[in-house]
Parts: structure tokens; C-alpha cells; sequence
């Protein structure tokens, strides 16, 4: 199957929610709420989420969606439901063919509630099933870093396509990371991609704010002769990945440069385009298990763009389990070439600390 549809439907409602994520992106108040697990969520978390449910059910109505967020918490409080929904019903997508794709505004703020909810979908390895991070790097959007807005559609327990909406990385894919990509990111000058993938069609990338399908264009992970040269991408949170660890391979893998420090999914992005090289995700905790929504996109920009995504133990990350990634600990991602040495350190120093 092509999925030029879904494709086209899941970039057009990432950049619309986009539009949604910048305006508050550049709020002071963000209207933060902390979840039962303490980490953040934002009005900007909330109105994405509805924007982009809406446009799918809008478009394949029998399908069902894994989203990150849930509305309880809004139908308590009203103020906060009253500022979404002056979000929601403010944004909308330039051109106006492009909105009727997306089937054009939310009928009314209850509509919004449900769209929210309507992410609730148990996931699994049947049937089509949207995986959906409206805000991917929630900490990082608060403090005026890296996000990225991620959608992605599994068949069966496969994911066919993928798009990535990162506001605050480098329109240009040429230009290379560097120590501050993943700190303040408050100027936008030159910034906002959208990454696309679909299964055995390639990566591509475009500007986040052009509408034109044209525009696209392939995008290839770098080879990598020199691991001195390598340039790794690791959370910036030191609680979602161990820094420890990672330096450790880093410095196995003979790593000179320091690590490249960025929330989110513009991770994945990054090395997919060829600006890093390698992104190490090792768990900080035996019991915590990755979210399929934090990692579907990615994991088939990268793998379309010439790159192999693991888990620390070499097994492939499965998306069939349910909403959580069950079955793998930790990501190492490379390209493909030098993947299996990097994960043959990777295992050498987790072996070493048992
Ligand atoms: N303990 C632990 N281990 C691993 N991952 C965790 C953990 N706790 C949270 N999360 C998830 O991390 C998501 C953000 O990942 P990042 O790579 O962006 O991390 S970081 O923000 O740079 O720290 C973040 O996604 P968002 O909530 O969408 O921001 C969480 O789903
Ligand atoms: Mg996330
Ligand atoms: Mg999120
Ligand atoms: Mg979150």
C-alpha cells in the first residue's frame, strides 16, 4: 500500500497543531498541570491532541488512537477547558484546501473533550492504530528547548508511516548539531521541520510551515568512517535515560565529541537527516517501560533514512504490545552500517554492571 492519504492527512495535522504549539510555546503561562506520575502537561498538550484526533477521525473514522493525553482533568476544571478551546477554535491551517482535508474546525468545545478522549485506544497488534505525542518532550517545550509534535499509524503492529513536526530544529538539514541545539531554542529564525516517513518509500524532510507536498525532500543518515567524529544524541532529562551509562559507551565507542543533550523526538529526526549520528536511550529504571508514542515516528524516519533502531538488548522495537513498549529496554539507534558494533559496547558495559 502506498498510505499516500494517511500520509498526507498525518503532515497537514501535525503542522496545524504546530501552529497551536508555537502560540503557546511563546506564552509565559503555559497553563501547566502535573499528572498522577508528576511529569507536566500543558493547554498546548491538550489542543493538539484535539486538533490532531479531530482530523483523523475526520478522515478514517473507524480508526483507533494510542494518544499520550486524557481530558478527566478538564472536565473538572473550566478554566483551563475555556482556554484550550479559545486555542482550538483560533487555529487553523493557512490554506484553505488544506483545512477542508483535515475536515475543517471542532464543532464545539464538548467535541474537543471527546477528541481528547477518543485517544484512549488500548493499542495491540491488530488493525490500524495511530500512536500520538502531541507534545513529545513536555519539559523541554516549558523550558524553551526541543519538542516535537509525533504522530504515527501501525498496521497490525507495524508502523507505515511516520511524521515528526519539529519547531525548533533548523529548517536546513545540512546544518550539524552542535553542544546548544538542545537548549534555548526561543528564537525561531530559520526553524521548524516536518519529517516524514512511509514504509519502503524513504525519509524525507520539509519546512513545517510550507503546506506543498513538493517541497519534500529525501533525507539520508550519515555514514559514519571516523566513531572519534561520531556525534551522539542522548534526553536532557537525566531521569528518562542514564547519562552514565551512555557516556560509558560513548567513550567504549572511542565518542571524542561531548553528547548532544535535546528533549524529544527531534532526536531521532536529528540523526535521520544526518546532523548526529547516533541516539542511546538506556534505561534509569528496571521497571519503566518507553511509551509506543514516544518512539513510533522516529524509530521509521530513522530506519527509512538508512538507519537500524534496537532496543539494548538487540531486539527490534515492538509496537504490537499495547500502549507501552513491553517487550524492549532502552533504544540504540545508528545507521545500519555500524549499528551492530555500537550495540555489541552497549551490551559490554550493561553486562559489566551486573
Ligand atoms: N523514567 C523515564 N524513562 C524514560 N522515559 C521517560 C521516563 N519518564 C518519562 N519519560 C518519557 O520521556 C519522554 C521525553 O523523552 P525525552 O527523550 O525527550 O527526554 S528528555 O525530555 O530529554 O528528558 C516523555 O515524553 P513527554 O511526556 O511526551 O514529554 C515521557 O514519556
Ligand atoms: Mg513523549
Ligand atoms: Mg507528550
Ligand atoms: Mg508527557
Amino acid at each position: 500500500m502506498s498510505y499516500q492519504k494517511e500520509q498526507e492527512v498525518a503532515e497537514l495535522a501535525v503542522q496545524r497543531a504546530a501552529i497551536l504549539t508555537k502560540k503557546v510555546f511563546h506564552e509565559k503561562a503555559k497553563g501547566t498541570l502535573s499528572k498522577n506520575d508528576s511529569s507536566p502537561v500543558t493547554i498546548g498538550d491538550f489542543g493538539a491532541q484535539a486538533l490532531i484526533i479531530a482530523a483523523i477521525k475526520s478522515n478514517f473514522p473507524n480508526d483507533e488512537v494510542v494518544g499520550e493525553e486524557e481530558a478527566s482533568s478538564l472536565r473538572e476544571d473550566t478554566n483551563l477547558r475555556d482556554q484550550i478551546w479559545e486555542l482550538v477554535k483560533g487555529t487553523s491551517l493557512s490554506d484553505s484546501k488544506a483545512e477542508d482535508i483535515l475536515g475543517g474546525p471542532i464543532a464545539s468545545m464538548y467535541a474537543m473533550l471527546d477528541a481528547i478522549d477518543a485517544g484512549n485506544s488500548a493499542g495491540g497488534a491488530k488493525g490500524r492504530i495511530w500512536a500520538l505525542d502531541p507534545i513529545d518532550g513536555t519539559k523541554g517545550f516549558l523550558r524553551g528547548g526541543q519538542y516535537a509534535v509525533c504522530l504515527a499509524l501501525m498496521v497490525d503492529g507495524d508502523v507505515k508511516v511516520g511524521v515528526l513536526g519539529c519547531p525548533n530544529l533548523p529548517v536546513d538539514d545540512s546544518v550539524a548539531l552542535t553542544a546548544d541545539s538542545g537548549v534555548d531554542q526561543t528564537d525561531e529564525e530559520g526553524k521548524g521541520v516536518l519529517f516524514s516517513a512511509v514504509f519502503g518509500q524513504g525519509a524525507t524532510s520539509r519546512p513545517l510551515t510550507s503546506v506543498g507536498m513538493g517541497e519534500r525532500k529525501a533525507i539520508q543518515m550519515k555514514s559514519v568512517s571516523d566513531l572519534s567524529q561520531a556525534t551522539f544524541c542522548e534526553s536532557l532529562e537525566a531521569g528518562h535515560s542514564s547519562h552514565s551509562d551512555q557516556s560509558a559507551i560513548a567513550s567504549k565507542l572511542g565518542v571524542t565529541k561531548p553528547s548532544v543533550r535535546m528533549d524529544s523526538q527531534a532526536k531521532y529526526g536529528s540523526i535521520a537527516r544526518g546532523a548526529g549520528d547516533i541516539y542511546l536511550r538506556l534505561p534509569t529504571s528496571a521497571t519503566y517501560r518507553e511509551k509506543i508514542w514516544d518512539h513510533a515516528a522516529g524509530d521509521l524516519i530513522v530506519r527509512e533514512a538508512g538507519g537500524e533502531v534496537t532496543d539494548s538488548l538487540g531486539r527490534r522495537l515492538d509496537f504490537s504490545k499495547g500502549r507501552i513498549l513491553a517487550e524492549n529496554k532502552g533504544v540504540v539507534a545508528a545507521p545500519a552500517a555500524i549499528h551492530s558494533h555500537v550495540l555489541s559496547v552497549v551490551k559490554e558495559v550493561m553486562e559489566a554492571k551486573k
